[in-house]
């Protein structure tokens, strides 16, 4: 996956173009920095996003690059669905209940983001992706062998050290939601380097658009809280996340009670 997403940044410019987006749910889509319209300081990343489940979208260039993400889109769903069980189960409740809640078997929302992070002459002056947290439910991250993500960890950035070939499990703003802050969405960020490309696939898996994620009743029930959060679609969110208004407040407290 990331060799064919590495084939893919290496394309002429002029190739790459017609592929170039600014809708946030367009199904294929690259481009550079994150929303150009919008914000001042550009970052130091091209990306490409490629919405893969419930509609699996064919990049059909460069060759070889839809099948890889075929079977890697399967895959990591079936990781994702997994992750999620346990998640279910550490919270007492059935092991497929949060998929049933986000509609999570039929139409739940599967991007497949790549990241392309070139060298950079001065990386201390740059950011490949700046402070954020994912918007959906659990975000599997791969990346080559140039480390760069970093995780907020008691107010420090600590750069994570993954295994070679290993997944980072990322929990998103829609699983903090569900759970009432029980799992918190991470702070993380990219940092650039001045030796060599560094690339990441990032594969958030969300509710279905028209979900609106609330805190899970039985939890509430059984801890005897109030839901912290209203409900907003999933799509509604991920505009909200893409809008100036994310740059005022993180997005989960725009919907806080
Ligand atoms: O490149 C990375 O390690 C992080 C990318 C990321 O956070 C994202 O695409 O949401
Ligand atoms: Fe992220």
């Amino acid at each position: 996956m990331i060799d064919a997403s590495h084939r893919f940044f290496d394309l002429p410019e002029e190739e790459k173009k017609e592929f170039q987006r600014r809708n946030l749910l367009d199904p294929i889509k690259c481009g550079t920095s994150f929303n150009v319209d919008i914000e001042k300081v550009h970052l130091w990343r091209d990306f490409l996003k490629v919405i893969a489940h419930p509609e699996f979208n064919s990049l059909y260039k460069p060759a070889g690059y839809s099948e890889v993400s075929l079977e890697f889109s399967k895959r990591t769903r079936e990781v994702a669905t997994e992750i999620l069980k346990g998640i279910s189960e550490s919270l007492g409740l059935e092991a497929d209940y949060i998929a049933k809640a986000m509609n999570w078997d039929r139409v739940r929302l599967q991007i497949l983001a790549a990241n392309y992070y070139p060298v950079c002459p001065q990386p201390d002056k740059a950011i490949g992706v700046p402070p954020h947290t994912d918007h959906g439910l659990v975000t599997l991250l791969i990346q080559n062998e140039m480390g760069g993500l970093e995780v907020k960890h008691k107010d420090q950035w600590v750069l994570v050290n993954a295994a070679p070939g290993a997944f980072v499990v990322n929990i998103g703003d829609q699983m903090q939601i569900l759970t009432n802050d029980k799992y918190k969405s991470i702070w993380h960020r990219a940092v650039v380097n001045n030796k060599a490309t560094r690339i990441s696939i990032a594969v958030p898996h969300g509710p279905s658009l028209d979900t609106p994620a609330l805190p899970i009743p039985e939890l509430l029930e059984r801890e005897g809280q109030a839901p912290k959060y209203i409900g907003m679609t999933y799509e509604k969110f991920m505009e909200l996340q893409a809008s100036p208004a994310a740059y005022v407040k993180p997005c989960l407290d725009h919907l806080r009670v």
